[in-house]
């Protein structure tokens, strides 16, 4: 009787000392883990979980992007490109338009043009006709110098070249726009700005991302492709640039799309590597349909170096136009007069910016009149 007394008594206690325990244990704040974000304080504006903004609400009536109209493209366009290069132009003119020009100032000229990364050649032969043109006088006036420095570097851009970009399929099948160039070049951008520009003249587009040796690249051209609405055949990093620039043939034709424009890494490995990647691109995708344009993307500021690497992509494919990028702020638009002459193919459209928009057709008479143009 006295043990069982014991008994109850020892249960009892067992029984208080566990509800004491869990009450203790109940009340002690429960602190986060050492990894866990930090709380917002309690009297925080902001609740916890934001209740959807209307934007979020009303996502599945997302519509694309409406691309900037060409004409006020163009327009915006010239006026940066006439900004950036002006101050050359300028200097250009009131050398020309002194007093007397002598040796000094047919030095400082060259200079100029030099710098411009006009190149010895072009530069050369146009200060030769600028002398021939204006140094009969002895000096010449302002109207008179800008006339003539017009025409010579026109005729050094060449004036009459054919720059549209080959758009048009044979039999139906799309055009198909190979892009290359060395990697930093500004290709994954071009694309995405060309894609709309295309969209914004009515063209229905596929992207293909065959940069497949950057993961990163796949999903920048993704990004210009979701924002005009364009779609992007993507394949895994690493994969076969050539399947997926196929496969998005392949979609195009199944689509009936009018281009299909194929992103390409522009490792600079070996010339071999390089021939036999980009050889391989343009073989399988011509199983589906013919390339219609192979545009290589040069980096305007990077100047002569730029157009040595550029060479060698001109070797291993048969380049039909180049695009030339940043020239926007880099008083370099020299450059295209030695990268036609050199790589023997027109420059066809000009990168003037990081914004969407910031493409625009090379147009000579154009490009040369915003150089000149009085600011
Ligand atoms: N200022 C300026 N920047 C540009 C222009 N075009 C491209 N860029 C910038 O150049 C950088 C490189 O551009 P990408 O398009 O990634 O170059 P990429 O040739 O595709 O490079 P990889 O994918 O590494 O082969 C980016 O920061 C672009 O925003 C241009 O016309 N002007």
């Amino acid at each position: 009787m006295e043990n069982y007394f014991w008994y109850v008594l020892a249960g009892v206690a067992l029984v208080i000392l566990v509800a004491a325990v869990t009450i203790i244990v109940g009340r002690r704040p429960e602190l986060p883990p050492a990894d866990a974000p930090a709380e917002l304080p309690a009297d925080s504006a902001e609740p916890a979980f934001a209740e959807p903004t209307d934007a979020e609400l009303t996502e599945s009536a997302w519509e694309p992007e409406q691309p900037e109209a060409p004409e006020s493209r163009l327009a915006r366009l010239r006026r940066r490109l006439s900004a950036s290069n002006n101050p050359f132009a300028k200097g250009l003119l009131s050398l020309l338009s002194a007093d007397t020009l002598d040796a000094a100032t047919w030095d400082d000229l060259e200079a100029s043009l030099i710098t411009a990364d006009l190149g010895v050649g072009p530069t050369t032969e146009l200060v030769e006709a600028l002398r021939k043109e204006l140094s009969v006088s002895g000096g010449a006036d302002a109207d008179r110098a800008k006339a003539v420095l017009r025409d010579e570097l026109l005729r050094l851009v060449g004036p009459d070249t054919n720059r549209g970009l080959n758009l048009t399929g044979a039999d139906g099948v799309p055009g198909v726009i190979l892009v290359v160039g060395v990697n930093g070049t500004g290709k994954t951008t071009t694309i995405g700005k060309l894609a709309r520009v295309l969209v914004a003249e009515q063209h229905s587009v596929v992207l293909a991302a065959a940069d497949t040796f950057r993961a990163a690249a796949a999903e920048q051209l993704k990004t210009w492709g979701d924002r005009v609405g364009v779609e992007v055949v993507r394949g895994p990093e690493g994969g076969d640039p050539a399947s997926v620039a196929f496969d998005a043939v392949a979609k195009g034709i199944a689509d009936g799309v009018d281009v299909v424009v194929v992103d390409t890494a522009g490792r600079l490995h070996t010339k071999t590597g390089l021939m036999d990647e980009l050889g391989k691109i343009k073989r399988v995708i011509e199983r589906k349909a013919p390339v219609t344009e192979v545009l290589l993307v040069i980096d305007a500021t990077t100047g002569q170096n730029g157009l040595a690497q550029a060479r060698v992509f001109a070797e291993v494919v048969d380049v039909t136009g180049i695009v030339l990028t940043k020239l926007d702020g880099s008083a370099k638009g020299g450059i295209i007069v030695p990268v036609q002459r050199e790589l023997g193919v027109p420059v066809k459209l000009i990168g003037l910016g990081e914004g969407a928009d910031d493409l625009a057709p090379f147009q000579a008479a154009a490009f040369v009149d915003a150089l000149l143009e009085e600011s």
